[in-house]
């Protein structure tokens, strides 16, 4: 099986383009885990699928390193756009890509030689109801500063779905932030059915933020593209940025530059990069 390697801020998928490939529906799962696993397989966050969509141009599905299928996921737009426009799977600038979060108009931003530098990605209205996130528990219809205690630990998340769920924790500084033990905890609490990607975000001011991630399904990455939408959202609800504000998050892999508009959609701007491709022996 032919593949292509791709990150976007170091946050990397194995891509698998589906107008070539065929893949068995009932192996993705295995297929996912088995590729990401960095010691016996090609090492990743997870898999995306290229393939023809009814609906949009293309259709994106991501899968985690643990094998759970994702219904979006911010990096590996970018890395989706860049792959199409160069591979002449679509011929514009300008189109859009089919998740199971719905369909998102990208842009792609070329250099001299029509080489794909970054994309803009509208990333949709985000999704602030507590039973959509989904989150459990009574209260007010969104999770704005809301209190939750896992293990002992208390903390204030703010509850943002972007086509899949986020906690959002304001921190005085993100460096110590435990990421891996209150963010994991939390990433499979009860309290959130389908588990949560949980961001830690430091305001640096109402237009910097500073950002880490502990990822549902694959753990501490590098970057998070619909996380970095989420804590922008939460930032604007939270008083931090006004909204219309563009906001560069610094990630642990680079910055993202995210806005959400005044209209009510997220933009998201940021790099794709190729790393390689080969053929993985299944
Ligand atoms: N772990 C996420 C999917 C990948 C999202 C992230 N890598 C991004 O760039 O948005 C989830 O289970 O919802």
């Amino acid at each position: 099986m032919k593949f292509t390697k791709m990150h976007g801020l170091g946050n990397s998928y194995i891509y698998v383009n589906l107008f070539e490939e065929v893949l068995e529906e009932e192996s993705l799962r295995t297929l996912a885990i088995n590729l990401s696993n960095r010691n016996t397989g090609i090492g990743s966050d997870g898999l995306i699928l290229i393939g023809p969509s009814e609906r949009a141009d293309v259709r994106m599905r991501i899968f985690n390193l643990d094998g759970s299928e994702a219904k979006n996921c911010g990096n590996g737009l970018r890395c989706v756009a860049k792959y199409s426009f160069e591979h002449g799977l679509v011929s514009a600038e300008k189109f859009c890509i089919e998740t199971l979060g719905g369909i998102v108009s990208v842009t792609v931003h070329i250099n001299e030689t029509r080489i794909v530098e970054t994309v803009t990605v509208n990333m949709g209205t985000p999704v602030l109801a507590r039973n959509a996130i989904p989150m459990l528990g009574e209260g007010k219809e969104s999770v704005v500063n809301e209190e939750i205690s896992v293990g002992g630990e208390t903390a204030w998340i703010t509850a943002v779905s972007m086509g899949n769920p986020h906690a959002v924790l304001f921190v005085p500084d993100v460096e110590p932030a435990p990421v891996a033990t209150f963010g994991k905890a939390l990433s499979t609490d009860e309290r959130f059915p389908d588990g949560v990607n949980v961001e830690f975000v430091e305001v640096l001011s109402s237009t910097e933020y500073r950002f880490r991630v502990w990822e549902r399904g694959s753990g501490m990455t590098e970057a998070c593209g619909t996380g970095a939408c989420a804590a922008v959202v939460a930032g604007v609800l939270n008083g931090h940025t006004k909204q219309g504000e563009p906001v560069c998050v610094h990630l642990p892999g680079g910055d993202l530059t995210i806005t959400w508009a005044v209209d009510g959609t997220v933009h998201m701007q940021g790099p794709a990069a190729y790393i390689c491709t080969g053929e993985a022996h299944m």
